[in-house]
């Protein structure tokens, strides 16, 4: 099932500097939420926090409350490698495992769960293809290196592979921006058609992309170079390109700047 997210007074950190201030906002099941705002103001840091990926990175230090569905996910006793099973994640840059095949690539996270049996594997390789929308230009190849399809192709097999070990929420850090158009389309496509089933989070830099894909956008912004980003607002989508709150905002969607 999708899963509320509520952020809650953040504070993220890479070692002294502090990248992102003061963030709260509440992210909704079954909704595409888009975060867009210019260079460095924290966009993937925030979205790294949303399945504990910012600790990964030597110096990274988190304040304040992730609540899904209301349990804290910075809780002490909260596992960060059960938090990444249940919030997935895909990156820019399409990162399937380049030795291993199609089948394995989205198999890849059952097995590390410890599944074994073949026909279930099979099961959720086709279902997680079909999902992706990627099952009908890969059956008849799925014994053949991940690596060997095309850049489209490949970003679909990581959301593939992401939904292989069935998340409640997906976080997707600029997925479409090493793609052509026609890719590009087929991947917001997906992500409308994955929206009933997911709550799902998206940093773009292409306003027309944000306006497309999502329900709500959330617009980040720094006040000065070397400050900390913050969340201005968080809004439903046609709300912020067309009648935002605040000035910034609106500067930033007529181009004025960023
Ligand atoms: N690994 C890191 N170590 C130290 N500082 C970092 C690291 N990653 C990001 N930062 C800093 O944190 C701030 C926010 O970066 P972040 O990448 O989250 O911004 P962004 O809005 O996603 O930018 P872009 O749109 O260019 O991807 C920037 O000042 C950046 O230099």
């Amino acid at each position: 099932m999708a899963k509320r997210i509520d952020v809650e007074n953040l504070n993220i950190f890479y070692g002294k500097f502090q990248a992102v201030q003061g963030v709260s906002m509440t992210i909704e099941p079954r909704s595409v939420t888009a975060f867009i705002g210019s260079s460095g103001c924290g966009k993937s840091t925030v979205l790294r926090t949303l399945n504990r990926m910012h600790e990964v990175i030597p110096g990274g230090r988190v304040e304040g409350q992730v609540l899904l569905d209301g349990q804290d996910l910075y809780a002490s006793g909260v596992d960060p490698v059960g938090v990444r099973r249940t919030v997935g994640m895909v990156f820019q840059r399409p990162n399937p495992f380049p030795t291993m095949t199609i089948r394995d690539n989205v198999a890849a996270g059952l097995r590390l769960n410890g599944v074994k049996n073949k026909k279930k594997l099979d099961e959720v390789v086709e279902r997680s293809l079909r999902g992706a929308n990627l099952w009908n230009e890969v059956k008849d190849r799925l014994d053949k290196p991940g690596a060997g399809l095309s850049g489209g192709q490949q970003q679909r097999l990581c959301i593939a592979r992401a939904i292989a070990v069935e998340p409640q929420v997906l976080l997707m850090d600029e997925p479409c921006s090493a793609l052509d158009p026609i890719s590009t389309l087929a991947i917001e496509d997906l992500i409308t058609e994955l929206k009933p089933k997911y709550t799902i989070v998206i940093v773009t830099h292409n306003m027309q992309q944000a306006a497309r894909v999502s329900d709500r956008t959330a617009f980040f912004n720094l006040e000065a170079q070397g400050k900390p980003g913050r969340l201005i607002e968080i809004d439903d989508t046609t709300r912020i390109f067309n009648n935002p709150k605040e000035r910034a905002t609106e500067d930033y969607i007529s181009g004025r700047f960023g």
